[in-house]
């Protein structure tokens, strides 16, 4: 099987999580309005020139973050797929900042009903008070509605703070937002804080954290990188989805900003030599594709090598260059690792195929051919709505 088949391998119908491939590949155009319908939401809400449709153009579309200070106003919901050109697949939904939950044309349960993630954008720049109380208020009404969501907190625009404030900002920021959830009755409600910046990695690092909450195999995915770092003499691990940036999986070894912003930089370079000498074909989009591979030596000793896994992830990782003298067995491992990945998700794909059939046939969903029920999956497939 070659490369580009495995990438095909991930297509399939995945009714609540994330989808692994592009749905035109599907070739069933009813089936793709469906899969659609069904892909998991992240909703960016927060005060007006807060920086929400900053964020998505920045992170999802490429945009310089000098760019985003002509952006216009968000009047109206925009919605906005990811998907296609990027492994990981899902809608964000980007919300005026002068939106009002108490008008009747805000249809809350269908907003929130099919929704994953909630990132709620606060302005550390700005005074955050009234931010604050629209959060209360966000979180309250979404949580009704829907007590799976993952809220996510991002107190953005601190590249314009000094490191003593950032954090002074964030301290405050949490101890206020929670002591108002307990105040409606919601201390149970967890939410978790990300300091972020379109000018530096902040906002990638916090989007992947989002994204990978969202992720059912991030454990397993774990589990890999783990295998093949202890078995390979390897430092640090990502796993990227390569249009994004995103890392959708590292090893359990924390995650220090530097590796991070060094494995970015790499997948530039990499992408920026691809486009420049890779391109056989004019009309090709991609050149990052099965031969893609990538080794930089730094002058410190550290080597970053990255492998393509398919046409939408590649595995960066950092090691000592004394290690990597053992190139053999690094790829070697490298090889058992993809492997690994490919059954996670064609595992994954045989279960959401089987449950679509089983829908088609029955209307009923039937347990899955292993036996294990994501309940988590079928919670939420049962709050997912029909898009308006
Ligand atoms: N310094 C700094 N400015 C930012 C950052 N993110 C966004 N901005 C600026 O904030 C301003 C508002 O950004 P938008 O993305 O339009 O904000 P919004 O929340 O979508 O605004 P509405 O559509 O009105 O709700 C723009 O001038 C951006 O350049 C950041 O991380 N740092």
């Amino acid at each position: 099987m070659s490369y580009q088949d495995e990438a095909n391998c991930y297509v399939g119908s995945f009714p609540k999580d994330f989808s692994y491939g592009p749905f035109e590949q599907n070739g069933d155009g009813d089936n793709t309005s469906l899969q659609e319908d069904r892909k998991p939401r992240i909703l960016l809400m927060g005060l007006r020139r807060s920086g929400k449709s900053s964020i998505q153009k920045v992170v999802f579309h490429k945009m310089s973050p000098n760019e985003t200070l002509f952006l216009e106003s968000t009047n109206k919901i925009v919605k906005d797929d990811i998907n296609n050109s990027s492994f990981v697949q899902f809608q964000i939904w980007d919300f005026p900042g002068q939106i009002d939950f108490f008008d009747p044309s805000f249809e809350s349960e269908s907003i929130f009903g099919g929704c994953g993630a909630l990132v709620f954008v606060i302005d550390a720049q700005d005074d955050y008070q009234d931010a604050l109380d629209k959060l209360q208020m966000t979180v309250t009404k979404a949580y009704r509605v829907n007590n799976n969501i993952k809220f996510e907190v991002f107190i953005h625009k601190v590249d314009g703070l000094n490191d003593d404030y950032k954090m002074e900002s964030q301290r405050d920021i949490h101890h206020r937002a929670t002591d108002d959830l307990a105040e409606a009755g919601l201390e149970h409600v967890h939410l978790s804080f990300h300091l972020t910046s379109i000018y530096d990695h902040s906002i990638f690092e916090a989007f992947s954290k989002v994204v990978q909450k969202l992720i059912p195999q991030l454990p397993t995915l774990e589990n890999l990188l783990n295998i093949l770092i202890s078995n390979s003499g390897i430092e640090k691990a990502f796993l990227f989805d390569v249009v994004s940036k995103i890392y959708i999986a590292t090893d359990s070894s924390p995650v220090d900003m530097q590796s991070y912003e060094l494995c970015c930089d790499m997948i530039d370079v990499v992408i920026d030599i691809s486009c420049i000498y890779g391109m056989v074909d004019e009309t090709e989009a991609n050149t990052f594709n099965n031969q893609s591979s990538s080794l930089i030596k730094l002058n410190n000793g550290t080597v970053l090598y990255l492998r393509e896994v398919n046409k939408f992830l590649a595995l960066v990782c950092i090691l000592r260059e004394e290690n990597f003298q053992k190139q053999g067995v690094i790829d070697y491992n490298f090889l058992c690792f993809r492997d690994a990945i490919t059954q996670v998700f064609e595992l994954r794909n045989k279960c959401q195929n089987a449950m679509a059939l089983s829908r088609a046939t029955s209307g009923t969903p039937e347990p899955l051919p292993n036996g294990a029920a994501d309940s988590v999956e079928s919670t939420s497939d049962r709050s997912q709505v029909q898009l308006p």
